[in-house]
C-alpha cells in the first residue's frame, strides 16, 4: 500500500480533490516536516499560487485544520484581521491515489526564506527589524486568545524587505490549555524554566531562544547537549547570554524574556522598540552586507590608481 512518506508527487502531478473536486498541479516541493510534506501548487493549469500540505498523520493534520478553521471564525478580530491568519485556509480535502485517502489542506503560500536563513544573508543587522515584526505577529496571536507554540527558526519566512510571516500553525494553543506541539530548544518545560501551560511568556521565551540561536548557536547546542536534563536551568542560559559578545546588544532584553518578565508579546515588542534608539552596536558586530564583486571593484581600482600616481610622479 502506498504512504506519503513514500509514494512520490514529480512536479506536474495533479491532486484532485476527492470531495471538492478541485485541481492543483505541484509545482515543486517547499519542505518537508515531522507532520507532513508540503508542495507548491497552482489552481488547476495555470491558476493562483498556493502552498498544499499533505499530513502524514490524519489526526495531527486535522488538529492543525482545526486551528485555522478557529482563525476563520474570529474573522472580525482586529487582531487577526491585520495578520491576515483568517483568509490562510483555502481548501480542505482528500487525494485518492492507489486505493487510499492522503489528507491534506490548501493554504496561502508565503513567499520567503526561514529566519535563520534569511539573517545569515543579509547580516545581523536586521535582527532588530525582524524581531519587531516577529514580535507584532506573536502579540496579534495573544491578542486573540492563542499562543503560537512552536516557535522555530522555521516557522518564521521572512520576504525580501523583511516582512515576517508565521507558517505552520500545528502548534498553536488555546490560552489555558497544554502546548501540543513544541521543539525541545525553544520549549519552556526543557530548561526547566516554566509549565507548558500555553501563556504569552510561553511563546516570549521561545523567542529568546530564537535570538539564542540565530545569534549563539554553538554556544546553545553545547549547552542542550551537555549536562542532566534535571539540572538545565535558566541561570545557564542567562550566563550563556551574559558572555556572548554578540548578544550584547539583545542582552537586557533576552534576560528579561528568559526570566518572564514580559506578560505577553506586545510588551516585549515594546521594550524591543527601545533597543532600535541604539543600533549602531548591532551594526559594528554585524556581518558586511557588500556584495564580493564590489569590494572586489574597489580593490581593483585602488590598485589602478596607485599605479596611475606612481608612473605620473615618475615621469
Ligand atoms: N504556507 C506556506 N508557504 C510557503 N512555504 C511553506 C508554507 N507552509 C510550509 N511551508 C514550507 O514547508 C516546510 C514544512 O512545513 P511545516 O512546517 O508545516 O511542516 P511540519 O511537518 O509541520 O514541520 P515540523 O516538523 O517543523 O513541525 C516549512 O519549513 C516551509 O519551508
Amino acid at each position: 500500500m502506498t504512504t506519503l512518506s513514500d509514494a512520490s508527487f514529480p512536479p506536474g502531478t495533479v491532486i484532485t480533490g476527492k470531495w471538492n473536486r478541485s485541481r492543483y498541479t505541484i509545482r515543486k516541493l517547499l519542505g518537508r516536516g515531522a507532520n507532513g510534506v508540503v508542495f507548491l501548487v497552482q489552481l488547476g493549469e495555470n491558476g493562483k499560487h498556493y502552498a498544499l500540505k499533505m499530513g502524514f498523520d490524519p489526526v495531527d493534520l486535522q488538529s492543525e485544520i482545526n486551528v485555522l478553521k478557529s482563525f476563520q471564525l474570529q474573522r472580525h478580530h482586529e487582531a487577526l484581521r491585520q495578520s491576515g491568519i483568517p483568509s490562510y485556509l483555502k481548501d480542505v480535502d482528500d487525494y485518492a491515489v492507489h486505493g487510499r485517502d492522503i489528507p491534506f489542506y490548501v493554504m496561502r503560500y508565503v513567499r520567503g526564506e526561514a529566519l535563520h536563513h534569511f539573517i545569515r544573508r543579509q547580516g545581523t543587522d536586521w535582527t532588530l527589524l525582524v524581531g519587531l515584526r516577529l514580535l507584532q505577529r506573536l502579540a496579534q496571536l495573544h491578542q486573540a486568545g492563542w499562543v503560537f507554540g512552536d516557535l522555530k527558526p522555521q516557522n518564521v519566512l521572512v520576504s525580501d524587505y523583511g516582512y515576517v510571516e508565521l507558517i505552520d500553525y500545528g502548534g498553536v494553543t488555546s490560552i489555558g490549555r497544554s502546548v501540543k506541539q513544541f521543539t525541545e530548544w525553544y520549549d519552556r518545560g526543557f530548561w526547566n524554566a516554566g509549565s507548558r501551560t500555553a501563556d504569552a511568556t510561553y511563546d516570549v521565551f521561545a523567542y529568546a531562544l530564537l535570538m539564542i540561536h540565530i545569534l549563539e548557536a554553538d554556544a546553545l547546542k553545547s549547552l542542550a547537549a551537555n549536562g542532566l536534563p534535571q539540572l538545565r536551568n535558566v541561570n545557564q542560559l542567562v550566563m550563556l547570554v551574559e558572555k556572548s559578545e554578540r548578544l550584547v546588544p539583545f542582552r537586557g532584553w533576552i534576560i528579561d524574556a528568559l526570566r518572564g518578565q514580559f506578560p505577553n508579546a506586545d510588551h516585549a515588542a515594546k521594550s524591543w522598540k527601545e533597543l532600535m534608539a541604539r543600533p549602531a552596536q548591532v551594526r559594528r558586530r554585524s556581518r558586511s552586507n557588500t556584495p564580493r564583486w564590489l569590494k572586489n571593484a574597489f580593490a581593483l581600482s585602488v590598485i589602478l590608481l596607485i599605479g596611475v600616481l606612481i608612473y605620473a610622479l615618475r615621469f
